[in-house]
């Protein structure tokens, strides 16, 4: 019934490469952060590292877009110890959905409790603006609703239950806690909240499809992520996710302005240091046991 689904994405493949990770790395990772378009910075804050090229790791896709560089990063953030990919995988770069979730299934294998997603995304929401920081609450997976699904195949019990419940997605506490850390930190004029709908891409959006998006209840728009969750949180992670909105949206058909990667890029650099600051302070919060914070 599904065919190819499970090639080079079984049990036995994820653990053979957290096997071999682990015996290149001492480190033993809590948190796993996934570096958006452009935020790969983050990532070279972490202290004490040893890092790896994606071509070097066995059975491990290639990063292809500008802004992802390709590195797996092990060290310590303020202490805790983590792991980062400094590049993510995109539908769009031709990959199955399967292949670009399979990190998320290594980390859950290194013993990662807690994955960070970053990404940029377009703003929908029409209160945001350029710069802001959207702690992501929930999501809408368009393409899942018509089958392009990252658990579509055989489920393997080893990783989850088949029908895994999305209704707490986004670890509630850990939202919270990205609130109080953003308030002191003083970022509470860019900082918000909202809903993330993916998109296959790579092209930008029409206004059309921007304006059915918005009235569907959506406050961002973006081309990663939610696959990235459904697979961390069927393997029992919690996710945190913010988007970064680098964009927006283009909403009224008289606007002369057109969506671009570089924009994108360049709104990421402009937040870059304040996002590695927000990142790890959240990361230094959390608690290494499943339930506690500090
Ligand atoms: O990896 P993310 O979701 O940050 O990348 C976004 C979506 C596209 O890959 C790209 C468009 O500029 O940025
Ligand atoms: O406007 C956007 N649309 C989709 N993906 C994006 N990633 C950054 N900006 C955007």
């Amino acid at each position: 019934m599904f065919p190819d689904s499970n090639n080079g994405y079984s049990y036995e493949d994820c653990q053979a490469t957290a096997d071999w990770l682990l015996a290149q790395a001492a480190v033993r990772p809590q948190v796993a952060i996934v570096c958006g378009s452009g935020m790969g910075g983050l990532a070279d804050t972490l202290k004490d590292q040893v890092a790896f090229n994606y071509k070097d790791i066995p059975n491990f896709p290639l990063s292809t877009v500008p802004g992802h560089a390709g590195r797996l990063v092990f060290g310590t953030l303020k202490g805790r110890p983590c792991v980062c990919m400094q590049g993510r995988f995109h539908l769009y770069e031709g990959y199955p959905i399967q292949k670009i979730t399979k990190p998320m299934r290594i980390f859950a294998l290194l013993g990662v409790e807690t994955v960070i997603l970053t990404n940029a995304a377009g703003g929908l929401n029409q209160d945001f603006k350029v710069g802001d920081i959207m702690i992501i609450k929930n999501h809408i997976n368009i393409a899942g609703f018509a089958g392009n699904h990252p658990l579509a195949g055989p489920n393997d019990d080893r990783f989850g239950v088949r029908f895994p419940c999305m209704s707490d997605a986004y670890d509630r506490d850990l939202q919270q806690l990205a609130l109080d850390v953003g308030q002191e930190l003083g970022y509470g004029d860019f900082l918000r909240d909202g809903v993330y709908c993916v998109v296959g891409g790579p092209s930008f959006e029409t206004i059309a499809e921007c304006r059915m998006l918005h009235k569907l209840g959506a406050d961002a728009v973006g081309m990663s992520t939610v696959h990235e969750t459904i697979v961390a949180r069927h393997c029992g992670m919690r996710v945190f996710a913010l988007s970064l909105i680098t964009n927006k949206a283009v909403m009224e058909y008289d606007s002369e302005e057109k969506a671009n990667h570089e924009e994108v890029l360049e709104t990421s650099r402009v937040r870059a240091s304040q996002l590695e600051t927000f990142v790890s302070n959240l990361v230094s919060r959390i608690k290494p046991s499943k339930l506690s914070y500090s």
